[in-house]
This record gives C-alpha cells, sequence and structure tokens, in this order.
C-alpha cells in the first residue's frame, strides 16, 4: 500500500476535517475599481468531528461571514491571520460540527486591487482597444486571492456562478455558460454558470471583455477581441480534429464543451488548461499553426491534471509530465511516431538540459521531480523540470516495458482509476507495478529514488534521432570552426518548424564555436522575419547569448511586447546579465510595470534580487 498522503503544505485550510463540496459565487466585476465584490456560498461536507473551518485568503476584504447548519443560522467567530507566502487564513471558529453534517458558509467580501490571480486591463491596454478586460490566472495558488476557498488541488468542488459585468462585454468562466439577462438597472449584463464536474480551486477561471466567438466544432469555438477572430478561427481550426485523436487515446472527453480564448499579450503563459475554456497566448498565432502543438497540451490536460489532479503542487509533475507525454502521443498519432521521437528529445536537450544546467544548476532542489515545498510559494518551483523529467521517465518506462499499445493501455486505465480524484506519486507508482505485476523485473531496473527525487539530469532515454539528426547536422555547419557556414537557405526552409527550432537550438548549445557569424545566420534564414514565436525567441536569446549588438533593440521590443514569461523572462535575465544593456533593460521594465501582469513582474523583479 502506498503510504497515506502527507499534508498538502501550500493551503492553511483544514480538507482533513472538512470540505467543500460546491461554491455559489455572485460577482460584480468593477473594472473602475479594479476589483471584484463578491458573494460566496460554500457547501461544506464534514469528514471528522471540528470546532472550526479554516479557508485560504489573500488580500480580501472580508465584509461577513455566516454560518448555517440544517438551514439554521449558528454562532460563528473569524479571524483572518498572516500565513506567510501562502496569504492570510481565515478560521471560522467556536462551532460545532460533526461528521456528516453539511453546513453552509457565507462570506461577503471584495478583492483587493492588487489580487494575484487577475488583471484588469484599460481599453487602451487591449489590443482592439475599445473596452477594458479582465482575466484571471489561478494557477497554483492564486485562487485565494479571487474567493476564500480551500486552496488545494487535494479538494475538488462544483461551483455555479452570476457574474454582474458592464453592458457590451462579454463574461466567459471555466465552466458552462448557462446565458445572460439585463441587471436590475439595465445598465450591465448578468452572465450565468455551472461547473457540473467537481474541480480543484485552481482551475476557477474568468474572462471579461470585448470578444468575438467563432464556431470550430458543435463542442469547440474560440473567443478574441474581433480584431484576432479571424486568424485565431484559422490558427485553432484544428482543435475538434486534436480532440479526437485525445480521446482515442485517453477516454471520452467529459466536460461538454472546449473552447479557447485568446488573452492579451500580457497573459504570462502559452495556455492555462481552465476547463471547457483553455486561456491561450496570442504569441501562439502564427499564421501557419505550427504552434498548435500547445493546444493538443491544454487539450491533454483534460484528462491528466483537470481529471486526474496532482495531490499536491509537490506532485506536479503528474500534471504536467503526464500532459506532455499525452501531447506527444496525440502528435505520434498525427504526424507519425518519429514526429513523436524528436519533439520527445528536443524536450529533454533544449528544455530539460538547459533548465537544469544553466537556469538552476543540477544540485539545485528545483530540479527534483517530486519537490519539498514546506511553505514557499509553488510559483517559485515552476519551471520545465516536471514537464520534461516527468515525460522523460514515462518515456524511458514504457521503452523499458517495450509494448507501446499496452503502456498506452495502463494510461487509460489509470485515467480511469483516478478520473474526478487526486493522485500522489506514491500512489501512481503502485497503480503501475500492480498494473505490470508480470514485469516486476523491469521496472525494479528503474532507479526510482534517482528519477523521482534526486535532483539533476536524469539518464537520457533512447531516442530514434532520425529527425534530430539533420539538425545537429546542419547546426554543426554554423559551429564547426574553419568549415564554411551555408549561403543559402535551402535546407533550411524545407525543414519543419520545430526543426527550425532545433536547429537553432542546437547552435546555441555550441555558441562558443559559432564565431561572429549571427550577421550571416539571420540573412540566410531570414530570421528577424520569423513569425514563430518560439524560433523568433531563440534567434534573440542565440543573439544576446553571443553579445551581438544589433540584437540589443529587438529583445528590448519583443520582452515589451510579450508577457509569456518562457520568453520575457529569459530575455530579461540575458539583458541584466551583460553589461552593455542592463542599465536599459532595467529601466525598461520599471516603466511597464503598470501594463505588465502581476505574476509577470514578481518573476522578473526576482531576476534583480
Ligand atoms: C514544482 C512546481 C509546483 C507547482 C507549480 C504550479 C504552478 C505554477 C504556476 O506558476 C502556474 C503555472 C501555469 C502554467 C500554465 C501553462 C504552462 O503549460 C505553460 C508553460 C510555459 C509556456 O508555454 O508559456
Ligand atoms: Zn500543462
Amino acid at each position: 500500500m502506498a503510504p497515506p498522503h502527507p499534508r498538502d503544505p501550500s493551503t492553511a485550510s483544514n480538507y482533513e476535517q472538512v470540505v467543500v463540496s460546491h461554491y455559489s459565487l455572485k460577482w460584480k466585476v468593477d473594472f473602475e475599481k479594479k476589483h471584484i465584490v463578491g458573494d460566496v456560498q460554500m457547501n461544506l461536507k464534514v469528514n471528522q468531528d471540528s470546532s472550526e473551518i479554516v479557508l485560504d485568503t489573500r488580500d480580501l476584504v472580508i465584509q461577513s461571514v455566516s454560518l448555517k447548519l440544517n438551514g439554521e443560522k449558528v454562532q460563528a467567530e473569524y479571524a483572518l491571520k498572516d500565513n506567510g507566502a501562502l496569504g492570510q487564513k481565515l478560521a471560522v471558529s467556536n462551532v460545532s460540527l460533526k461528521t456528516g453534517d453539511t453546513p453552509v458558509l457565507e462570506i461577503k467580501y471584495e478583492t483587493s486591487n492588487n489580487a494575484a490571480a487577475l488583471q484588469f486591463l484599460t481599453s487602451d491596454q487591449t489590443t482592439d482597444k475599445v473596452a477594458p478586460y479582465l482575466f484571471s490566472q489561478c494557477q497554483a495558488i492564486n485562487a485565494r486571492s479571487i474567493v476564500p476557498c480551500m486552496d488545494t488541488p487535494s479538494v475538488k468542488s462544483t461551483y455555479d456562478a452570476e457574474v454582474c459585468v458592464p453592458l457590451g462585454l462579454t463574461c466567459l468562466m471555466s465552466a458552462i455558460g448557462q446565458g445572460s439577462k439585463p441587471s436590475e438597472c439595465g445598465k450591465r449584463t448578468v452572465f450565468s454558470f455551472k461547473q457540473p464536474v467537481a474541480i480543484p480551486s485552481y482551475l476557477l477561471a474568468i474572462v471579461v471583455g470585448h470578444l468575438e466567438q467563432k464556431v470550430i466544432s458543435e463542442r469547440c469555438a474560440v473567443w478574441a477581441e474581433p480584431s484576432q477572430a479571424e486568424a485565431s478561427y484559422y490558427e485553432f481550426a484544428e482543435t475538434e480534429k486534436i480532440l479526437k485523436v485525445a480521446e482515442e487515446v485517453a477516454g471520452p472527453y467529459v466536460w461538454g464543451r472546449y473552447d479557447l480564448v485568446v488573452l492579451p499579450a500580457t497573459f504570462p503563459f502559452g495556455g492555462m488548461e481552465n476547463p471547457c475554456l483553455t486561456f491561450i497566448t496570442p504569441t501562439l498565432l502564427a499564421g501557419d499553426r505550427s504552434l498548435v502543438n500547445v493546444i493538443a497540451h491544454e487539450i491533454s490536460h483534460s484528462w491528466t491534471g483537470n481529471l486526474v489532479t496532482n495531490f499536491s503542487w509537490e506532485h506536479f509533475w503528474l500534471n504536467e509530465g503526464f500532459t506532455v507525454f499525452l501531447e506527444r502521443k496525440i502528435h505520434g498519432k498525427m504526424y507519425g511516431e518519429l514526429e513523436r521521437q524528436f519533439e520527445s528529445e528536443s524536450g529533454f536537450e533544449e528544455a530539460l538540459v538547459r533548465t537544469v544546467n544553466d537556469v538552476f544548476g543540477p544540485d539545485h532542489e528545483y530540479t527534483k521531480l517530486v519537490q519539498n515545498l514546506g511553505d514557499a510559494d509553488p510559483d517559485d518551483a515552476f519551471s520545465s523540470v516536471p514537464y520534461e523529467k516527468g515525460s522523460a521517465l514515462l518515456f524511458t518506462i514504457e521503452q523499458a516495458l517495450g509494448d507501446n499499445a499496452r503502456f498506452e493501455e495502463f494510461l487509460r486505465s489509470y485515467i480511469q482509476k483516478y478520473a474526478y480524484k487526486t493522485v500522489s506519486t506514491d500512489e501512481w507508482k503502485e497503480y503501475l507495478y500492480e498494473s505490470f505485476s508480470d514485469n516486476k523485473v523491469i521496472l525494479d531496473n528503474i532507479d526510482w529514488n534517482l528519477w523521482l527525487h534526486k535532483a539533476g539530469l536524469p539518464p537520457k532515454p533512447k531516442y530514434d534521432s532520425t529527425l534530430m539528426k539533420a539538425c545537429k547536422e546542419l547546426a554543426a555547419k554554423w559551429t564547426t570552426e574553419g568549415s564554411e557556414a551555408p549561403t543559402d537557405g535551402e535546407g533550411f526552409v524545407k525543414m519543419s518548424n520545430s526543426q527550425k527550432l532545433a536547429v537553432i537550438d542546437a547552435i546555441r548549445v555550441n555558441k562558443n564555436s559559432f564565431g561572429d557569424r549571427m550577421p550571416a545566420l539571420t540573412a540566410t534564414y531570414k530570421l528577424d522575419q520569423a513569425k514563430n514565436a518560439e524560433l523568433k525567441f531563440s534567434w534573440l536569446m542565440l543573439g544576446l547569448e553571443t553579445k551581438w549588438t544589433p540584437i540589443i533593440d529587438a529583445s528590448l521590443a519583443f520582452a515589451l511586447a510579450v508577457g509569456r514569461m518562457k520568453y520575457c523572462k529569459p530575455i530579461y535575465r540575458s539583458l541584466f546579465g551583460w553589461s552593455a544593456t542592463r542599465d536599459r533593460a532595467i529601466s525598461q521594465f520599471k516603466a511597464n510595470i503598470p501594463n505588465m501582469h502581476p505574476i509577470t513582474v514578481k518573476a522578473i523583479q526576482s531576476l534583480l534580487k
């Protein structure tokens, strides 16, 4: 038997005694004051006798708290107490709750105007500049800044919501829309939602803005500001097709709708798997569908993450490593096994090796697969390690077992077993051993302690390098001293976008022998005109790493325009670390703080410490 769960360290809630089964939200979005005025009713279930209910909050102004048991109001006291990096805990005390009780707790509150989960944008800060905009990002522990809650992935609850927004704006949530009606005063619109599948708090999400919908299929649509609607529709037209392949791999899709919303450029991530409504960065609008792998990733979360959820953020790799693995399984089905092998090897070399060796260093705690977060903010530990080390572990196990079809069968049964639940690393491992009891010797050969609990790089899995070989050979022509660099772009032009990226990344790895070839590389491959954000980013980084001064303006401009942290964080890190650019970069960053997402500001500020 897997050992009992250690407590989730990132929540103050007493979820072992009491859980929230349902949240009923009434929100009024106030763009003038940049806050939400909220009323939440929580249906609780008492699992162990308790004299208190403890919730997570962050910067909330609590106006009233009332508790009812069997429809009768009960006397309760409440107090807010500082909880360090985890916010403030709200304890409702002096109550007598018995196992089996189902009390209802109602809290009226307001969010602060620097709520960690929210970015309010003025009209001028949006793409179309016609209306203000609001979006949320609750993962990992920011839901507590928009609603008092049990902010732990180990508690799953259904929710419904009524959200009152200014007339003319559209409100979307991580739920199924139930329509809208004019508010009582007629000056606003009230949108209603229901999420009938129990979700962890980090999947609560809201967007309010001037949005247009483009229908992709019966269950899929894309939402965007009108000027980006057509381009978004083109870019993500394959969503239904990907969803169908995902169902073949992972099982039936249980969430009803799968919509996308293309957010403003300040959105800090590539995508966020909010149920029924994935949030997407506009940096995916490459014009040629070349970055649609992010959609396969977010779709995969509909099973790994949203249905089978990591027990705590210490087991985040169970969300992300599995999702990357599934994303590449889907690509393998769509574009062939060689493509899956190539993407897996690229992920290992470009993301994992770089993060472990260059960003953290091989002894760093955050390079471990299973984390020991203690009272640290889980956001601080976020990196590509759980994504790539996690998926490399699954790749290694699949290869060792030597039967891909059976391993896929195992994935489906794992999803079925833990659907609607949470899972820890020990539970997953125990189920793996149970499923492959006839292959125990093979599993025992895996160095579990090294993979799960040691810092640094794991052994590199054996990939089929057919597609990677061509990239490395082309890159070598640029980095072999004494050899003649290519003078035409022919070989490069014929490659897929991900291969092009692998070429530039391989040059970055061997940049010390690249010399002064940056102008020639840029001109030969027209890299200064790249529309694909991944390629553009890699080109900028190569320029910065080789201290090519013409790259400075383009890098500053990219970091200013793009709030996706995957890009702006390494660019700022590099600019801050180069004496020729440090002062300019710091003043650009500081001047831009009012336009930036609070999560991104915090991340860039940490580079300056
Ligand atoms: C070990 C770390 C434990 C927990 C961290 C959990 C969440 C971190 C938080 O900062 C939120 C992350 C959200 C990520 C959303 C999407 C990613 O897949 C994007 C990856 C980067 C990108 O493509 O832009
Ligand atoms: Zn993900």
